[in-house]
């Protein structure tokens, strides 16, 4: 038992649960360890893969230099009962042996620090975060499909591949698969090109679970998009979950066919926004402590400060200062994150958007006047360009709901958050909203 509990350390906990759990030691005779399996896939396997790494552990427990492992079946099959068209009979609960090994060899792209308890819950993810666990638990059954998107670098991959790690903890046979939307482009490609339709859809049907990662790529992709929609079918008929990410919301990716949009909303449709300061300290927080570091809290604070949108180059920033702390030997302190940061807090201090520029930029798109945008007129032809504005510099600047207010005639900062609040609301529902503001935008960071 001994040597078992050695290895299981090397080896991940679903392989082990296929393969070591039905294990026992039989014997235990000088260097010669024998121990039983339940049926010839796991014996054939633990041979072939594991064997040199048994042994091993054998030899530091016996204090020997050269013991042997002998691995024996017992079970029905042992006993003579046959497998018959390539089920077996061996008490396994039923599973096909070929699907044992099929679904325990097929490498994992998952990493595994992707889990749901590494993953932070905020007031912007929390949404997402409990849809995601939802249908980690009960595959096909909640919220399927289930579409999660959001901005880059806010931890949509992470969830995707804590859902495939979930289900495959819960049930190490279920048939998992997770593959970029490029991955998923490039499989159908060649499928086409090697003439072996079949193999594509077996690849992708015959699964109770797919993951698919960044499907705007599939934008402008029409056969492609031919191909994922009969894979969607096929696998929505039996039950089976998709999970999808995208940078954008399904209505917003240009030549995403209407008939895809609209069973991507058959499930559930959620996004995922950047995560509040608080948030950001509380991830930082968690890497320092998954790492095993010890760093400040005024320093996280700092950093959390300074790198809002995107969670990776979040931790980016912190593995730096780590590093630069180690390599010339200083402690990890405000000032030295100050230093290493530089070029970063630069770099925001050059993209910082003025106020000035947002309105200048609202005015010359709706063709209004800068008295009229922020004087008192409430008529609609000043108010719907005036809430545009105010939402863009939310969006666009730090600039606190109160200092936006006085830059728009002085209004009060409740009416900052009503006119953010409406806009945020139509860019979800009304195609032109979200094209307005995506024009307006991108002529504001031109002018950068
Ligand atoms: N809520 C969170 N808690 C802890 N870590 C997080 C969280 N969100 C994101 N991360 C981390 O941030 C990094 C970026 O996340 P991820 O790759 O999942 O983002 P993404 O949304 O898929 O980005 P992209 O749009 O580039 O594909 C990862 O290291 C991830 O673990």
């Amino acid at each position: 038992m001994e040597v078992l509990d050695r290895v299981s350390e090397h080896i991940d906990a679903p392989s082990w649960r296929v393969w070591f759990e039905g294990t026992r030691p039989v014997d235990l005779r000088e260097d010669r360890l024998e121990i039983s399996v339940p049926n010839s896939f796991a014996k054939e396997y633990i041979e072939g893969r594991f064997k040199g790494l048994l042994e091993e552990a054998l030899d530091s427990a016996l204090g020997a230099e050269d013991s042997s492992l002998i691995v024996s079946i017992e079970g029905p099959e042992a006993r003579g009962v046959r497998r018959e068209n390539g089920r077996n009979n061996d008490g396994n609960g039923g599973m096909d042996g070929a699907e044992v090994v099929r679904n325990a060899r097929t490498p994992r792209p998952f990493k595994a620090k992707y889990t749901f308890d590494t993953f932070v819950i905020g007031a912007g993810n929390r949404f997402a975060h409990a849809a995601a666990m939802a249908v980690a638990e009960t595959p096909g059954v909640v919220y399927n499909p289930l579409f999660i998107y959001g901005g880059v670098g806010l931890g949509k991959t992470h969830l995707l591949h804590a859902v495939g790690q979930y289900v495959e903890e819960q049930d190490p046979t279920s048939g998992i698969r997770y593959v970029t939307c490029e991955n998923f482009t490039n499989d159908f490609i060649n499928s086409v090109r090697d003439n072996a339709p079949l193999d594509f859809q077996r690849r992708y049907r015959e699964n109770d679970v797919l993951l698919i990662d960044d499907i705007q790529f599939l934008e402008g992709k029409i056969e492609t998009q031919e191909a994922f929609f009969h894979t969607f079918n096929a696998l929505y008929e039996e039950n089976k979950q998709i999970v999808i990410t995208s940078d954008r919301h399904p209505k917003y990716i240009p030549t995403l066919e209407d008939r895809l949009v609209s069973r991507f909303e058959w499930g559930l449709v959620t996004d995922i926004q950047p995560p509040d300061l608080e948030t950001r300290i509380a991830i930082l927080r968690k890497k320092a402590m998954m790492d095993k570091l010890e760093v400040d809290d005024e320093v996280l604070t700092f950093i959390a400060s300074k790198v809002s949108t995107n969670i990776r180059e979040l931790e980016g920033a912190l593995v730096r200062i780590l590093a630069y702390s180690s390599l010339y030997g200083r402690q990890v302190s405000v000032p030295l994150a100050e230093e290493v940061l530089k070029d970063i807090l630069l770099d925001a201090a050059y993209r910082e958007i003025p106020v000035e520029l947002i309105q200048h930029e609202v005015c010359r798109y709706f063709g209004v006047a800068k008295a009229d945008l922020v004087g008192q007129s409430r008529s609609k032809p000043f108010a719907y360009p005036r809430q545009v504005a105010m939402y863009l510099c939310r969006e666009l600047t730090d600039e606190s709901l109160p200092k936006i207010g006085r830059a728009f005639g002085g209004r009060d900062h409740s009416t900052v958050m009503h006119a953010t609040s409406k806009i945020a609301n139509l860019i979800n529902s009304d195609r032109d909203v979200f094209n307005q503001i995506h024009e307006i935008t991108y002529q504001i960071k031109s002018k950068r």
